[in-house]
């Protein structure tokens, strides 16, 4: 395996069509997208493809005098800090909307550009791993996704701009009644009640490989709920990825085995 001065060193150099080069900490991000901002490999069932696994070795080699390189040194210090200020971000409400529970308020990662700008770096770069991960680093276009499917309304805060940003379509998952035309429909149970999902028919084309977006996992039957609808549509529902996840919750036991990641984790 490529040490992550490798890695961040061949993505930071890498050519992406209408984007500028990746810099080291983006660079290292994603090489070791894991270890900082990628809590998932404790959590993740063992069919899930872990974007954290193959890196975080990657990211706590040393060379051959002990000491880590350099660029990984200096990138991780950098990632701890990018993981830091989004997960400082977050605010919590206890006992909102009902009692018992704990909000966890994603909404101010967005109020500051600069952390909004990481947040979209780190998702874009996220996505970039997930693609090497599941079709292996020299195919990791062949798991981009045609369609980002983001789920109603938090979805929706990054979804567009990370479909834009990876050249691809974005299409809503709503709350029932919003939409209009045909449309195809699944109940679900979230942490804090009940309520139905639809997609317009048609918005996702048999075949198109789907990454299903939203900010938060927590009992997993809204991302559950919206991957039923990418497949009633026939679309090939490649993956999940969400901002943060709460593990104790056990979101991932309803995704079916589907490659999910998550940048952040929280168990309060
Ligand atoms: O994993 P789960 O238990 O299903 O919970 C997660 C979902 O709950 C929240 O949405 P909410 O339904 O509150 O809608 P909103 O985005 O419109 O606030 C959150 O944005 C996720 O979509
Ligand atoms: N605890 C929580 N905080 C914020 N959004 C949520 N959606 C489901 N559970 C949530």
């Amino acid at each position: 395996m490529s040490s992550t001065a490798d890695v961040a060193q061949n993505l930071a150099s890498s050519s992406r069509r209408d984007q500028p080069p990746l810099t080291t900490i983006e660079a290292a991000v994603l090489a070791s997208s894991g270890t900082i901002l990628g809590a998932t490999a404790t959590h993740a069932p063992t069919n899930t493809t872990d974007t954290t696994a193959a890196t975080a070795s990657a990211a706590a080699s040393h060379d051959a005098s002990g000491r880590q390189p350099p660029t990984a040194a200096a990138g991780a210090a950098e990632l701890t800090s990018t993981k830091m200020s989004l997960y400082g971000a977050l605010k919590r409400f206890p006992d909102f909307p009902i009692p018992g529970i704990n909000f966890i308020d994603i909404l101010p990662l967005f109020q500051d550009p600069n952390i909004h700008r990481t947040l979209l770096r780190a998702l874009e770069l996220q996505v970039l791993q997930f693609g090497a991960d599941v079709a292996g680093a020299g195919n990791a276009a062949l798991a981009k996704p045609d369609v980002i499917v983001g789920l109603d309304a938090r979805g929706f805060l990054f979804g567009p701009s990370l479909a834009l940003q990876l050249n691809s379509s974005f299409v809503p998952v709503r709350k029932r009644g919003k939409m209009p035309g045909p449309c195809v429909e699944a109940a679900y149970e979230k942490e804090y009640g009940t309520d139905y999902f639809q997609m317009q028919e048609g918005a996702v084309k048999p075949g198109q490989k789907v990454l299903v977006v939203d900010d938060i996992i927590a009992t997993g039957g809204s991302a559950a709920a919206a991957g039923s609808l990418v497949k009633q549509l026939g679309g090939d529902l490649i993956g999940y990825l969400f901002i943060l996840e709460i593990p104790f919750l056990k979101g991932r036991d309803k995704l079916d085995g589907v490659p999910t990641v998550t940048l952040l984790e929280t168990d309060d």
